[in-house]
Parts: structure tokens; C-alpha cells; sequence
């Protein structure tokens, strides 16, 4: 991340204190992602800097509920690609019933996954096993 984009997400985002994470781990440190994602002007300057790391070939984004999903909308208007959301269990009822994904992806797509904070990589790993056994990058 650029030097200013990376302080201003510090000062607007990183907490101090005693945090029990996704993991179970704990933690003297905390971006809350909230705090950064829903200040628009910061929102768009980190989609034009995710926009311009995209690899060649990225064909769709894909945003884990729900700290990535504005940073995966924000970074699809800034490019124009298409993204899907990533539901962190299936939904039970309506017309995507037992489907954990929202949106149109096809098999062999290449997805780039948009996180918004990485600790284990615990929560990203799932999605890209489940794309790749479908044939998807
Ligand atoms: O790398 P990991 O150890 O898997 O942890 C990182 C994950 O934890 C956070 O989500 P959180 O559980 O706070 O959920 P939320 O997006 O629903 O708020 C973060 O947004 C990542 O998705
Ligand atoms: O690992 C996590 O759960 C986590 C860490 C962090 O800094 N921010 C966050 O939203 N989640």
C-alpha cells in the first residue's frame, strides 16, 4: 500500500486494547475495516490503489462478507469488473438456496479475492480452494 493511503487507514482504522479475533487468537492490535470502509473518500482511494494491483487476466473480484464486500463494490466501479459476494455460510431460502455465492461466477474465471484485513489467512484459503477445485484461478 502507498505510504500516505497506508497512514491514512492507520489513523482512520488501527485500535488499540485487548481483541479476541476471527481465529480465536488475541490481540493488542485491531483495524477495525468499518472505520476506513464507510469514509467514502478513503474507500475510493483504496479501490484505485487495488484497481491498479489487479493482475493481467483478473475477469471478476470477489469480496468475503462483510468487512471485503464494500472494498470489493468500490474496486468493481473503479474498473468496471464485475464481482461476486462471498457469503460466509450458504444461504437456506429463496432462489440461491445452498449457495454460498452471490453473483455470476463461471468455472475457469480468473477471480481476484478482495480482502479487507488478513491475520491467518484462515478466511481467504476457503473461497480460492472451493474456486480452484471448480476450475476457476
Ligand atoms: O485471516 P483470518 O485469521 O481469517 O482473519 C481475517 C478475517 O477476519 C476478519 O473478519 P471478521 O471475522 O471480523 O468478520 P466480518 O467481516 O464479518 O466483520 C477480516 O475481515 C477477515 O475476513
Ligand atoms: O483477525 C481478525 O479477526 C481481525 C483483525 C483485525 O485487525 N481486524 C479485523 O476486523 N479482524
Amino acid at each position: 500500500m502507498e505510504g500516505s493511503l497506508a497512514s491514512r487507514v492507520r489513523d482512520a482504522a488501527l485500535l488499540e486494547g485487548d481483541f479476541v479475533l476471527s481465529s480465536g487468537r488475541r490481540s493488542r492490535f485491531y483495524v477495525d475495516k468499518y472505520l476506513f470502509s464507510t469514509e467514502p473518500g478513503l474507500l475510493r482511494d483504496l479501490a484505485r490503489g487495488l484497481a491498479r494491483k489487479l493482475p493481467e487476466g483478473t475477469a471478476k473480484l470477489a469480496g468475503v462478507e462483510l468487512g471485503a464486500v464494500p472494498l470489493a463494490a468500490a474496486t468493481a466501479l473503479e474498473t468496471g469488473l464485475p464481482y461476486v459476494i462471498v457469503r460466509k455460510e450458504a444461504k437456506g431460502h429463496g432462489a440461491n438456496a445452498g449457495r454460498a455465492v452471490e453473483g455470476r461466477l463461471e468455472a475457469g474465471e480468473g477471480v481476484v479475492l478482495v480482502e479487507d484485513v488478513v491475520t491467518t489467512g484462515r478466511r481467504s484459503s476457503g473461497p480460492r480452494r472451493s474456486w480452484r477445485a471448480r476450475g476457476s484461478r
